[in-house]
């Protein structure tokens, strides 16, 4: 492994780190949105992208073939038309808003202590053109939604369930079959199946290809469900998505999206904060050649990840810092407060 070193923006405050990836996240929106080739210029770091998407297979439900799609999307999508202009997006002409009407920017969220982050910095957004989202998630823990361990139960309950969806419209929300919870591998090959529905289209595709990534890392060194040491795991290549089971913390049994998922996206970003990582941070960033998740994925997609980490978590991490630098014109009067969240 090389030493790839990626960009690390620093933030002396929780608070300064959710409003900076909020405005990174908008910013992504609108690259996807209004670009059409998809390009990286003008986002403050490099300019190279993801591998190309040549080859015309699709993992089958055991990620070795092709196998047919036939279950309906468990996707919940309230259509809702909703009007750029009226969202506050700077930016697209008029001659790109029927473009726009028909893309829509493709995330994956991470749980964790990235749906809080997320909370405060997006919902106060009057920019965030929630209708034109496919979200997906990076990983799921097996457990019923309605536990707050479950990483799309907190997502609603968080964010799904607060947004103005008068206004800003209903994303699409790709979420695991729940009532395929007890089962690992088959809620996996299930999960497959929804990529390879929303991705593949028409044709198919070698991987999907997120518009932006957002990962999170645990203490122990764990990004997605994609734990250190579980090497079958890590050096997965076919399959996009995987069952995990004995799950050295938190619910043992697990999905997670694979590495070559993570590293096809056009954006890679980790949000960590909080002193509990700093050890964590400090090997990921000095000692890659250990090879934890995130020091692969930092390899893998080079000059396409960025990290979000405040100071706490950088206590002691000998790397370069840089100053988030905001990319979204949006003046102050179009912040709203945030709404309360629910008990
Ligand atoms: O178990 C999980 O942990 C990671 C990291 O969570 P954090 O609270 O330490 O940020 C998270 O990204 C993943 O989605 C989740 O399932």
């Amino acid at each position: 492994m090389t030493t790839t070193v990626p960009r690390v923006f620093a933030f002396h405050e929780f608070a300064g780190v959710a409003e900076a990836v909020a405005d990174h996240v908008v910013h992504a929106q609108n690259l996807a949105l209004s670009k059409e080739p998809y390009s990286l210029k003008n986002t403050g770091g490099s300019n190279s992208t993801p591998a190309n998407s040549s080859s015309l297979n699709v993992p089958g439900s055991n990620g070795t073939g092709n196998a047919p799609v036939s279950r309906q999307s468990s996707s919940r999508s309230i259509g809702h038309s909703h009007s750029a202009a009226a969202s506050g997006l700077r930016g697209p002409s008029s001659s790109k808003l029927k473009k726009i009407k028909e893309k829509q920017f493709k995330i994956a969220l991470s749980g964790g202590s990235l749906i809080q982050v997320l909370h405060e910095g997006l919902l106060k957004r009057q920019d965030v053109l929630w209708g034109k989202w496919d979200i997906y998630f990076a990983d799921e823990r097996l457990v019923p939604f309605e536990s707050s361990e479950s990483n799309f139960g907190n997502t609603k309950r968080k964010i799904l369930d607060l947004i103005d969806t008068r206004t800003y419209g209903t994303p699409r929300v790709y979420h695991i079959n729940e009532s395929l919870i007890n089962d690992p591998q088959e809620c996996a090959d299930d999960y497959e199946k929804e990529l390879i529905k929303g991705f593949a289209g028409r044709d198919s595709v070698k991987l999907p290809m997120f518009d932006l990534f957002l990962l999170g890392c645990a203490p122990d060194g764990h990004i997605a469900s994609l734990f250190p040491n579980f090497s079958e795991n890590l050096r997965e290549n076919l399959a996009w998505v995987v069952p995990v089971t004995n799950a050295p913390s938190g619910p043992s049994n697990r999905i997670s999206l694979t590495i070559p998922v993570i590293c096809h996206s056009h954006q890679v970003t980790f949000v960590v904060e909080g002193a509990t990582k700093a050890p964590v941070v400090k090997t990921i960033m000095e000692r890659p050649e250990k090879g934890l998740p995130s020091s692969i994925v930092n390899e893998g997609a080079a000059g396409r990840v960025a990290w979000f980490v405040d100071d706490d978590a950088l206590t002691d991490v000998q790397v370069t810092k840089k100053k988030y630098k905001f990319l979204v014109n949006t003046d102050a009067s179009q912040i709203s407060p945030s709404p309360p969240v629910p008990e």
